[in-house]
């Protein structure tokens, strides 16, 4: 199958504006690779510290620095649902890794967050950066430098890209994320929704709203809403990171079980000792990342990617923008109709075909490239697949993997390419003389895509909840919710607003709502401009915005405007605000370098640099050492503003 045009087109254009940073990448990732085991350029001190703690057969392993040794990098903890199954995985791997002659070596944990539980609160200030703070922990447990492959056990929403950032850093290593999966299916996802709507109108009390959350939140594993973390799921099946079809398979079962020994193994052999090397610097290249937008669309993935899906571009190398994904988004159709862009969840979706059959029927369309490298070697094809449990003795049955079904076993969740449920992935830029955001309307019903309405400003999600319960807000308006963005309170999710929003939006209000701040990936039905770049401590326009100012937000036209007489406009002064609540408190403070450091959001929000020559002092935002504006640079960045 051809591909499809503007798929070339775009990519063509990630490839030429990364070249220079994509070749310093790759020069840094050949210096760091040695002949040999990584451990074998320690010196015994640093070998012996390395292997103390092991049992005699590990150690006379390591010892020999001829067997790969493989680093485990886990987010395991109590907290996410669906990082606590995390916590039995070690063991299975070790003695995996052992049953192929290698050894597993547990590198290190890093941090994880989850987002629900602190959606609304002060720790979710913390999220964003945790993400960056997510890829250090994971720098820090490699620079043992013991290791000649890894694997990375993490899921949710900051936590799988904080791990692939951190592994970019050490591209030279091969990479396995090792899922554990979705919980199984409990109250339905609009039910839960419906409930809090009812919670927020003071129709049900804190009983039935706990009672509600708690049959939808009820054991071990992902939850099953499509949001940040499912799409993370989505995105590592075709990047080819994970064994196809990992994702969707229940924690603490036979086939999860199976699936985790097999990916232990294949990263013991696609190490440089191993007979296959295949560094995960090379796996994650533009067309990979291209790969990952376009499925990002096609399935109405979390708006985090707008961010995280830069960043992780970033750490290889690659430099992308709002522009690539609005250009893809016009052209790759919607073939999921998963929560919140529709009833079904992540466990309705594998079942109706699953992750196979979306790479499949997007390779068909010519919309995903086959020509990358994986996992398993060349050509993603080979992950258009289903695993199953082998035929072993109980205990080691072992994995294999089908080709995924043919046609769809529910067309109300899961379509072929020739019958979407619509013909855009859903996801828009918008931008004018209020800046550049990016909208999500695959969860948008058509009617509420346009909304033109008076402006009513907020400085914070609790001023504007406020204004909610007082009852002020039974109105046609625009939220414009500012000082949410990375450099002023570190840019949280404000899905705490979705049911009053939606309360409005159901009681036939025309609603939208504007800011610098972010979403969740559960977030769906009110329109929202997010992530609006520059943010209003970057000197923002949104600081210009005055209540009652007429605002349009358009997904059709991509607009993002407010209607104001333009000698007005610029004579107004900047709007300020006292931050100071959000510098100290629940941590906040330990993150100041963050907030004085971290980038546009639609460069990613990050703390970390572009990769530059070697030789070459790294800059956050520089030009190169010839003078040239450095793609994905702030200068860069500013002239295509003005463009
Ligand atoms: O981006 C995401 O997917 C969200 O951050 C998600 O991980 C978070 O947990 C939501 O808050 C869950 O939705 P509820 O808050 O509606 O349960
Ligand atoms: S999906 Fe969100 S709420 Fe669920 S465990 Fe992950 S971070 Fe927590």
């Amino acid at each position: 199958m051809a591909l499809h045009p503007v798929l070339e087109t775009v990519t063509n254009r990630v490839i030429q504006r990364s070249k220079p940073s994509r070749g310093a990448y790759l020069a840094h990732l050949e210096a760091a690779r040695v002949k040999g085991p990584q451990r074998g350029t320690l010196a015994c001190t640093n070998l012996a510290h390395g292997f103390a703690a092991f049992p005699a057969n590990d150690k006379l392993a390591l010892k020999e620095i001829k067997k790969p040794s493989v680093a485990i990098v886990s987010a395991y903890n109590d907290m996410l649902s669906a990082h606590q199954p995390f916590e039995r995985f070690p063991e299975i791997i070790k003695q995996a890794v052992r049953e192929v002659g290698a050894v597993a070596q547990f590198a290190g944990g890093t941090p994880a967050m989850c987002d629900g539980v602190t959606q609304g609160q002060p720790g979710m200030e913390l999220s964003l950066f945790s993400r960056d703070a997510i890829a250090m922990a994971t720098a820090v447990a490699l620079s043992h430098n013991m290791f000649d492959a890894a694997l990375y056990l993490g899921v949710c929403d900051k936590i799988v890209p904080g791990l692939l950032i951190g592994a970019l850093h050490f591209g030279h290593l091969p990479a396995v994320f090792v899922p554990a999966g979705p919980m199984t299916t409990g109250l339905s996802n609009s039910e839960k929704a419906k409930i809090r709507q009812l919670y927020a109108q003071g129709k049900v009390g804190r009983a039935e709203l706990l009672e509600g959350e708690s049959q939808s939140y009820h054991s071990a594993g992902t939850c099953t809403f499509y949001g940040t973390a499912n799409s993370n799921q989505m995105l590592m099946e075709v990047m080819g990171l994970h064994l196809p079809g990992a994702a969707f398979i229940t924690p603490n079962t036979p086939l999860r079980d199976e699936l985790t020994k097999a990916a232990a193994q294949r990263a013991a052999v696609i190490t440089d000792q191993g007979g296959e090397y295949l560094p995960v610097g090379h796996v994650v290249d533009e067309k990979a990342i291209i790969n990952a937008i376009v499925a990002l669309l096609a399935t109405g993935g979390s708006t985090n990617h707008t961010l995280h899906l830069v960043a992780i571009a970033k750490a290889a190398g690659i430099v992308i923008d709002w522009n690539d994904f609005d250009e893809l988004s016009k052209v790759v159709p919607l073939l999921c109709r998963i929560y919140p862009n529709g009833e079904a969840d992540v466990n309705h979706f594998h079942a109706a075909g699953g992750t196979g059959f979306v790479i499949r029927e997007l390779l068909d369309a010519g919309l995903l490239h086959d020509d990358v490298t994986t996992i398993l070697g060349k050509g993603l094809r080979k992950h258009c697949a289903e695993p199953f449990l082998g035929q072993g003795a109980p205990g080691s049955e072992g994995v294999v993997f089908k080709d995924s079904p043919a046609e769809s076993a529910d067309e109300k969740v899961l379509r072929k390419h020739g019958n979407p449920f619509s013909a855009d992935g859903g996801m828009v830029l918008v931008q004018g003389n209020l800046g550049r955001a990016v909208m999500k309307v695959s969860a948008v019903k058509p009617q509420h895509r346009t909304v033109e309405a008076p402006a009513l400003v907020f400085n914070s999600q609790e001023d504007f909840m406020d204004a909610y319960k007082a009852g002020q807000l039974d109105r046609d308006f625009v939220a414009v919710i500012r000082f949410q963005g990375p450099r002023a309170n570190g840019m949280p999710e404000l899905h705490a607003l979705t049911p009053a929003l939606a309360n409005l939006q159901d009681a036939g209000r025309k609603v939208a709502l504007v800011t610098d701040g972010r979403m969740s990936g559960a977030s769906g039905k009110v329109p929202a401009a997010i992530h609006v770049s520059p943010e209003i401590l970057a000197g923002g326009p949104l600081g210009l915005v005055r209540d009652g100012d007429i605002i349009k937000v358009c997904a059709e036209t991509g607009t993002l405007e407010a209607l104001v007489e333009s000698k007005v406009w610029h004579a107004r002064a900047m709007a300020h605000a006292d931050m100071s609540v959000n510098q100290i408190g629940m941590g906040r403070e330990l993150f100041s370098m963050f907030r004085n450091s971290v980038c546009e959001a639609e460069k990613g929000a990050t703390t970390f640099p572009l990769p530059s020559p070697i030789g070459t002092t790294v800059g956050l935002h520089d030009k190169d050492p010839v003078g040239n504006t450095v793609p994905g640079s702030d200068e860069d960045f500013s002239t295509k503003k003005e463009a």
